[in-house]
C-alpha cells in the first residue's frame, strides 16, 4: 500500500521531484503517492481529501469547510503565486503549511504585460479588426492622435518580482517609471531606474499604470472611482495580477467616461466574465483570458515545483515557499534553509 494520499482536482498533475530542478538543494527519493483525483464539488472533494497527506489545491476553492474535515493532511500546495484560493488562516489554525510558486513564471507575466502595454498604445485590437473589416485607410488617422512611447511614464501599483521585470523590459523602450510599494526598499526601485513615489503620484502622472497588487484581502478593490478620476486622460491601465483588486464597476465607468483611455487586462473580477460584462463589447479595451504565466516552460515547471514541495514535507522537511511560515515552527519538520521571501509570497 503507498505510504502516502495526495489529493489533487481532476486535471491537475504534478510530478514528483527530479534532480536538475533548481530548487533542489537536497536529493529526495521519489514519494511513495497513491495520486487521487477529487470530484470540484465540494462535498465531494472533502470526501476524498478527509485522509489525505497532502493536497494539491488547483482549480478549486480550499475552503475552511473543506480545511476543517482534514484530518491527516501535512501540507497544502498551490501551483500559483496568488494564494486566494486557499483559506490561510483556517489553514494555519490548523498548522497546515500552505506553499506557493512565487518565482517560476516572472518572465511570462513580465512579457505579457508588456505584451498588453504595446498592445493597448498602439490599439492592435483596433488596427487587427480595421484591417479585417476593409477599414484599411482607417488605421493611419488613429494612430497619428497617440503620442511617441519614447518618454512616457509607466507607473507599478506594487514593485513585486514582475513588476521588477517588466520595469527590465520597459527601460529599452525609453519610458520614465515610478511604482508605489509600501513594501519595497527604496534602494531596489532605484536598481531598476523606477522612482519611488506615492500612490497618488503613480495615478496623476503616469501613462501606463501597471496593476501587480497581490490577491490579499488587504487589497481587495485598492483601486476605486477616486483612483481613476486620478488617472491621466489618455492613460492606458494594464492588469495582470488579480482582477479583485480592482472595483471593476469603477474601471468600466473610467473607460466608458473617458477619464482614462484604455484597459489591456489579464485578469477580471469574475472569470470567465459573464456575457453581458461591459467591458467585452468596448473597442477601448484589450482582454486576455488569465493566460499570462502560460507557457510550456512553466507548465512542466509548475508540475516539478508542487511536486516538490509535497515531496519535502512528506519526507519530513520544510517547505521552500511557505505562505504561513509560523506554523513550520510548531512543526516537527526539519528545517534545512531559510525560507527566502523578501516581502512575503507575493513578492
Ligand atoms: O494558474 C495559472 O496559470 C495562473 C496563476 C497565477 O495567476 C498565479 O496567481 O500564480
Amino acid at each position: 500500500m503507498p505510504k502516502y494520499r495526495v489529493v489533487t482536482p481532476k486535471g491537475a498533475s504534478f510530478t514528483v521531484a527530479g534532480s536538475d530542478y533548481s530548487y533542489e538543494r537536497e536529493a529526495l527519493d521519489p514519494i511513495d503517492a497513491e495520486i487521487v483525483e477529487a470530484p470540484a464539488d465540494e462535498a465531494g472533494f472533502i470526501a476524498a481529501a478527509k485522509n489525505a497527506d497532502a493536497i494539491y489545491a488547483k482549480g478549486i476553492p480550499i475552503t475552511k469547510s473543506i480545511i476543517d474535515a482534514l484530518e491527516s493532511c501535512k501540507v497544502i500546495t498551490l501551483g500559483s503565486v496568488g494564494v486566494d484560493s486557499v483559506d490561510v488562516k483556517a489553514a494555519t489554525a490548523r498548522g497546515i503549511p500552505v506553499t506557493n510558486i512565487p518565482d517560476t513564471f516572472i518572465e511570462e507575466v513580465a512579457d505579457h504585460a508588456m505584451m498588453l502595454l504595446l498592445a493597448g498604445f498602439r490599439r492592435l485590437v483596433e488596427q487587427d479588426r480595421m484591417v479585417r473589416d476593409g477599414r484599411w485607410a482607417e488605421g493611419r488617422p488613429a494612430l497619428l492622435k497617440i503620442p511617441r512611447l519614447m518618454g512616457q511614464t509607466l507607473g507599478f501599483i506594487s514593485f513585486g518580482r514582475v513588476a521588477r521585470a517588466v520595469a527590465k523590459r520597459a527601460a529599452p523602450f525609453g519610458l520614465r517609471m515610478m511604482a508605489y510599494d509600501p513594501f519595497i526598499q527604496e534602494t531596489l526601485m532605484y536598481e531598476h531606474g523606477v522612482i519611488p513615489a506615492t500612490l497618488n503620484e503613480v495615478l496623476s502622472q503616469s501613462d501606463f499604470v501597471s496593476m501587480h497588487a497581490p490577491a490579499r484581502p488587504e487589497v481587495h478593490h485598492m483601486l476605486t472611482e477616486k483612483h481613476f478620476r486620478q488617472m491621466k486622460k489618455g492613460s492606458i491601465f494594464i492588469n495582470t495580477g488579480r482582477g479583485a483588486t480592482v472595483d471593476e464597476e469603477s474601471l468600466i465607468k473610467a473607460l466608458q467616461e473617458g477619464w482614462i483611455a484604455h484597459a489591456a487586462l489579464d485578469v477580471l473580477e469574475k472569470e470567465p466574465p459573464s456575457h453581458n460584462n461591459p467591458l467585452l463589447g468596448m473597442e477601448n479595451v484589450t482582454l486576455t483570458a488569465h493566460v499570462a504565466s502560460a507557457s510550456a516552460r512553466f507548465d512542466e515547471a509548475r508540475k516539478r515545483r508542487v511536486g516538490y514541495e509535497l515531496s519535502l514535507v512528506l519526507q519530513g522537511m520544510w517547505p521552500v515557499s511557505c505562505v504561513n511560515p509560523s506554523v513550520l515552527q510548531n512543526t516537527a519538520l526539519r528545517r534545512w534553509q531559510p525560507v527566502s521571501m523578501d516581502r512575503g509570497p507575493n513578492s
